[in-house]
């Protein structure tokens, strides 16, 4: 895949995910077959976050005054925000936002929901489409301008101890996620110049697609006091005085959707795992003259059986080469084909052929057994996948000890450069400079004695860097 963006692009259109000709920059349809991805994706999600969560919905137009409120968060979005400044052919004595995130939608509700201590802590999420009007080259999935899915959590805390734990819930929520997924990721502390507009500190996961860029696929925002005291959020403490609330936000987006095709994605075209994929199973009957009554029976019925089981099949009984049709569901990503001919009828088998290694098995097809064997091939294939991803992850994060060596590791091989770094913005600026890299963020604390590879002043943190999209 040297040229990845023509087969991200490619298999977009030919696996008919989204329609990328819609008359807007930056805004797509979404297809049946890409929705279903969507849809199993965002399913996923929501159970998890209704663990612990409410779902909620707020409009989709801000108004200007609350979207200026917080000075720090309007700067970081001004750039971005779409206007809506008519209603029918009468202008409106104020404008509204399309929401770039919804603190400013949430925030002046929050304020008149939070009355005491006992109403602490809260936390909602929803899932929404938001706009931003990126300047810079928009990706379909990857940088758009309609984010259609956006899941934005945002929670708020009596304290500042129970704001720092939901920043850890939610990395645990997102890791959760990003393994049922099988997204590999590294997880960092943004620097100081690149987090979250309005907020304390940022933590983002970040993950490789095969042109050896990163992709930021998630963000936990400690927002501290700032957005309390710009909303006048506040609660009754025990003692009867008014403190302000402590919130967080966290949220990821269609980028998801992308890292699962770019990431587990081949030659052949979508690898989609049981986990999202639309069909878990395209049963294949193969028949030759005599006997082609027989398997197309035979398929109906395990097809029900299968369905029966909750599983998502597809039989294909179309009059087409059985060649064809491999190729067609290869390039769906359909994690299991099941072929069935009448020799395996009278053997009392049934062919698997695994779509992300290729794996071939002759299945007992004992009633007893068969759909327990399914089910287990299922979760095999989840996480064989994981691992997969996350092997060939791991094999891009280089450790490296000078200058000269980034530059030469980012031209020739991408991926992620672990180094120690001394923490300063002006030393971090510098090396984004010389080396045309993103300093991603802050893992560790350094070992004593280590020194920083840009600068040689003595290194604070173990810090990623990589080039971005
Ligand atoms: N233009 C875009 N296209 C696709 N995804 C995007 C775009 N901009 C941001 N995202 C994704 O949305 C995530 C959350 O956006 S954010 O600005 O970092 N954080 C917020 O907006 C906070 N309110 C938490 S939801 C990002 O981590 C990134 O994965
Ligand atoms: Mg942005
Ligand atoms: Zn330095």
């Amino acid at each position: 895949m040297t040229e990845f963006s023509e087969w991200f692009h490619n298999i977009l259109e030919e696996a008919e995910i989204i329609d990328t000709r819609y008359p807007i920059k930056g805004m797509h349809v979404w297809l049946p077959q890409g929705f279903k991805i969507r849809k199993h994706t965002l399913n996923i999600l929501k159970e998890i976050l209704d663990e612990d969560h409410e779902e909620v919905l707020f409009p989709l137009l801000i108004p200007e005054d609350e979207l200026a409120k917080e000075a720090i968060h309007v700067k970081g979005f001004e750039s971005e925000v779409y206007w809506v400044t008519h209603g029918g052919l009468t202008e409106l004595n104020k404008k509204f936002a399309l929401r770039p995130t919804s603190e400013t939608a949430m925030y002046p509700m929050f304020s008149l929901w939070v009355r005491s201590h006992t109403d602490l802590p809260m936390k909602f999420y929803q899932v929404v489409n938001t706009f931003r009007y990126e300047t810079k080259h928009t990706r379909p999935l990857i940088r758009v301008r309609e984010i259609t899915t956006f899941t934005e959590a945002h929670t708020v805390h009596a304290t500042r101890e129970e704001a720092d734990m939901q920043v850890k819930r939610a990395i645990e929520i997102y890791e959760t996620f990003f393994h049922e997924l099988g997204i590999p990721y590294t997880i960092s502390k943004r620097p100081e110049w690149d987090k979250f507009p309005g907020a304390d500190y940022t933590m983002a996961f970040d993950t490789l697609l095969p042109d050896g860029k990163t992709l930021q696929i998630a963000t936990v925002h400690n927002l501290g006091q700032t957005f309390a005291k710009t909303f006048n959020i506040t609660y009754e403490a025990l003692e009867g005085e008014h403190e302000y609330a402590y919130q967080t936000c966290y949220g990821l987006s269609d980028r998801v959707i992308a890292s699962i095709i770019g990431i587990h994605g081949d030659e052949a075209g979508l690898c989609l795992s049981p986990a999202v994929a639309p069909y878990q199973m395209v049963i294949v009957p193969i028949i030759f003259k005599k006997g082609g009554e027989e398997v197309l029976d035979f398929c109906r019925k395990l097809e029900e059986k299968l369905k029966g089981e909750g599983f998502r099949v597809h039989f294909d009984d179309r009059d087409i080469r059985a060649g064809k049709k491999y190729y067609e569901w290869e390039m769906r990503g359909v994690p299991l084909r099941l072929e069935v001919g009448p020799r395996d009828i009278a053997n009392k088998k049934v062919v698997t052929v695994r779509r992300d290694n290729g794996e071939k098995e002759f299945m007992d097809f004992n009633p007893e057994t068969f759909i327990e064997d399914i089910t287990s091939l299922m979760e095999k294939i989840n996480i064989d996948m994981n691992k997969k991803a996350w092997k060939s992850f791991e094999d891009e994060i280089r450790t490296v000890e000078s200058i000269e060596e980034v530059k030469k590791t980012m031209d020739e091989l991408g991926g992620i450069i672990s180094f120690d770094w001394c923490g300063d913005e002006s030393c971090g600026k510098d090396l984004e400079e010389t080396a045309g890299v993103d300093v991603l963020g802050i893992q560790s604390e350094s070992e004593d004695g280590k020194v920083c590879m840009n600068c040689g002043k003595p290194a604070k943190h173990v810090a990623l860097m990589a080039k971005t999209y």
